[in-house]
């Protein structure tokens, strides 16, 4: 699917939706929704955003071919051909506010504010969640894997094992944003230019009559980027002695071994037997690929058992997040047009979490002058003055109103960044190294115990006082007497 072809990928019920407001004249009211997820992903303290650079493409192309009207033409909807004829006609209009990619974000604050007609909002909820969710959620687990590595480097070869095309690349490019450093997905690297990196498979050892033999026909093929697998026969008694006769081939070139890849057995003892092999033949600088079903916590694992690893191929793990294979993002009406003016509206829960904070709102994150790092965040109602212009505030989490403190020495920065303005695209994509970047910068504002991956501290995501009474005032309003 090319971008200009997502006009159908969403829920049927979204398309019933805008018809039945078609039918009833409603169609053009305005409404406003956000998305957010609940639950941080893995047990992070943190997730990354990203998915943005997808959903512009989604919005800016988003168009109802002859097909596609076609093919809704078939349901047994039977929509009138009259509200298949506007859809002909249809673009997105509206006004979208987003969340950098790579920005640090945190549960139940929204990451898209969508504004415009009923039609167009409810049209994208689908296909905006599948973007947001997936790639927050890789970029997320990537991130974690890089806290982990402590400046190693990092190759994403998830491709083979990945949810289908889509997700390997997407992927890909969601991993880069949070610090991997290339990966082996061509399509990848030629389409977001993410550096990448390849080694070689065991096949090409199996296919030659030895394993001097496959090294030596490799290096002499690619002497400027060889990295040799050891590990088909036996790591440290064929493998890596192979691999240093041909290190000293390539020294006779002028040439260098760039590494040996270790794909099984006992990573951290092979690893450090291998070094030790590689020092002894003075090939100090020949560096050690680890793969094999690695995640961030046995890469963890394998530092502490003092793993002479300096890159790590991670694949399956990464691709699919197979701890947590999804992340439960959402898209809530807040705010929708009566009688000619936008008004909040609420979904209430017997599941207290599940209950939506009704209006259309920011989120800003308060910053400690004196420490440079960041407090909290905050979400106010939009166009509440207070925290724009630096106000004394209350910082107060919702469940706990009780417990709150007044703050003075802050800066905000306000979080949504305009996209779409009524239709138009307001927003300049930044180039990815720069999102990478970003997203390294943002790291900075959090405390070191935010940023652990086993039980880290819990970030407060506060609400206005203007915004906490709007919801209980809805809240009362729907209260059931028996
Ligand atoms: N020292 C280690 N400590 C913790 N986990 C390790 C260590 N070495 C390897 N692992 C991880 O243990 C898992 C299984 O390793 P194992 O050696 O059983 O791999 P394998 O693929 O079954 O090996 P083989 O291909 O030799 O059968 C992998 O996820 C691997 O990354
Ligand atoms: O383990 P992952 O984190 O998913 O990383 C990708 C894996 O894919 C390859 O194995 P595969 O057996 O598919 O091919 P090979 O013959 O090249 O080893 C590679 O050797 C890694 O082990
Ligand atoms: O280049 C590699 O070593 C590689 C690529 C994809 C999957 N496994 C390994």
């Amino acid at each position: 699917m090319n971008g200009s072809d997502f006009a159908l990928h969403t829920d049927k019920y979204e398309i019933n939706m805008m018809y039945a407001h078609w039918k009833h004249g409603t169609a053009n009211d305005r409404a406003v929704f956000e998305a957010y997820f609940r639950k941080l992903p893995f047990g992070n303290g943190y997730a990354v955003f990203a998915g943005l650079e997808r959903i512009v493409d989604y919005l800016q192309k988003l168009a109802f071919s002859e097909e596609d009207i076609a093919y809704l033409a078939r349901q047994e909807e039977n929509y009138d051909p009259a509200f298949l004829d506007m859809l002909r006609g249809f673009r997105f209009g509206g006004t979208l506010h987003a969340m950098r990619e790579g920005e640090i974000v945190f549960p139940n604050e929204p990451l898209l504010r969508v504004e415009g007609t009923v039609m167009e909002t409810q049209l994208v909820e689908t296909a905006l969640l599948n973007f947001m969710n997936y790639q927050t959620l890789i970029a997320t687990k990537a991130s974690r894997i890089v806290q982990v590595a402590q400046g190693d480097t990092l190759l994403e070869f998830g491709s083979r094992r990945a949810q289908e095309a889509d997700a390997a690349v997407w992927g890909a490019r969601a991993s880069y944003i949070a610090g991997f450093h290339a990966t082996s997905n061509m399509l990848a690297g030629r389409k977001f230019g993410i550096p990448t990196k390849g080694t070689h498979a065991h096949s090409w050892v199996q296919g030659h009559d030895t394993e001097e033999e496959a090294f030596r026909r490799y290096a002499e093929a690619l002497p400027d980027q060889v990295t040799l697998l050891v590990d088909t026969y036996d790591t440290l008694l064929s493998g890596v002695p192979n691999a240093i006769k041909i290190g000293r081939m390539l020294e006779s070139k002028g040439k260098r071994l760039l590494s040996i890849r270790i794909d099984s057995g006992d990573i951290a003892y092979l690893s450090k037997e291998a070094r030790k092999q590689l020092d002894q033949a003075g090939m100090p600088y020949v560096g050690i690929v680890a793969s094999n079903d690695l995640d961030e916590h046995i890469i963890f694992n394998l530092k502490a058992q003092g793993a002479k690893v300096n890159t790590w191929g991670v694949g399956t793990h990464l691709i699919t997040a197979d701890d947590q294979p999804a992340l439960g993002g959402v898209y809530k009406l807040v705010a929708r047009e009566k009688d000619g003016r936008l008004v909040p509206v609420i979904k209430i829960s017997g599941n207290p979490e599940k209950v939506t904070t009704p209006g259309k709102k920011d989120v800003y994150r308060i910053i400690n002058r004196t420490t440079g790092l960041a407090m909290a965040d905050y979400i106010s109602l939009y166009g509440e003055e207070d925290v724009t212009e630096g106000k004394r505030i209350k910082l107060f989490d919702p469940l706990h109103p009780y417990l709150y403190k007044h703050v003075s020495n802050y800066t905000a920065e306000r979080l949504l960044q305009p996209v779409f303005e009524k239709g138009k695209l307001v927003y300049t994509m930044p180039k990815l190294d720069e999102i990478r970047r970003y997203h390294q910068e943002r790291l900075k504002l959090f405390w070191p115990e935010l940023l652990r991956k086993l039980n880290p501290d819990v970030y407060p995501v506060n609400q206005s006082v203007a915004v906490y009474e709007l919801k209980m005032e809805l809240l009362r309003a729907f209260a059931k007497e028996e």
